[in-house]
């Protein structure tokens, strides 16, 4: 597989399967996860990205197979100062791929006075800049981000948006948001949880989009 990502008859879960048999193949551009609290969006985006294993199925990503994954919890060590945990994330991606410079980095998400502070030490939103940063080290060929914009204040948000939308450019993008505005202004392909079914639905397909989807969330 060249671009893209395909799920093959996935099911994810922990010992029962929460969601599945998903099968998908989702190209460049945004695609929202959209679904109630609980109904396993978070375990399908870590599945997906390789942390947890599936039931069973498969996932296939294309070109190298380059996963970025923004989950709840920073991938950075908490004990470390944000400094500390890109030049080990940098080390790391080195003995794969050519990360990106940190220095063009710092100035990309503004770490400069972020770089001697320990991560326990940071802000929600700074923590989320300083591992979006990590995420940036090399280019991914699908990205998966839970909950990106929560949290974020306009401007950080405004700044996401538009990375976001240059990055699903060139891969495709899954990401999760309770807001149904926000999930219409940023993109038309929608991925419905719907009991254990993920159905994707495109806004073309939807009458009046924003009753429609969450219609379609409270009959799940
Ligand atoms: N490590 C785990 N072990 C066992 N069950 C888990 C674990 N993590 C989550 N769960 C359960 O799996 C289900 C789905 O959780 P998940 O976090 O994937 O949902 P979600 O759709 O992302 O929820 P939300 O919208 O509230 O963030 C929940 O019932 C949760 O309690």
């Amino acid at each position: 597989m060249t671009s893209g990502v395909a799920l093959d008859h996935l099911i994810v879960g922990y010992r029962q399967a929460l969601l599945g048999p998903v099968s998908l193949h989702l190209e460049n551009g945004i695609h929202v996860l959209l679904g109630r609290n609980g109904t396993g969006k978070t375990t399908l985006m870590r599945t997906i990205a390789g942390i947890l294993p599936p039931l069973s199925g498969r996932v296939q990503v294309g070109a190298q197979g380059r996963i970025g994954y923004l989950g709840h919890r920073a991938a950075l060590n908490e004990g470390l100062t944000v400094e500390q945990n890109l030049r080990f994330w940098h080390r790391l991606t080195r003995l794969y791929a050519s990360p990106r410079d940190l220095n063009s980095l710092t100035e990309q998400f503004e770490l400069q006075e972020l770089l001697p502070r320990r991560v326990r030490q940071l802000s929600r939103g700074q923590r989320q800049r300083a591992d979006l940063a990590r995420l940036s080290l090399v280019e991914p060929d699908l990205l998966l981000l839970d909950e990106p914009l929560t949290g974020l204040d306009p401007v950080q948000a405004r700044h996401l948006r538009d990375r976001m939308l240059d990055w699903s450019a060139r891969c495709p993008l899954i990401y999760s948001t309770h807001s149904l505005p926000e999930a219409l202004e940023m993109t038309c392909n929608f991925l419905l949880v719907q009991g254990q079914a993920v159905r994707a639905v495109n806004i073309h397909d939807l009458a009046d989009p924003e009753a429609d989807l969450l219609r379609a969330l409270e009959g799940a």
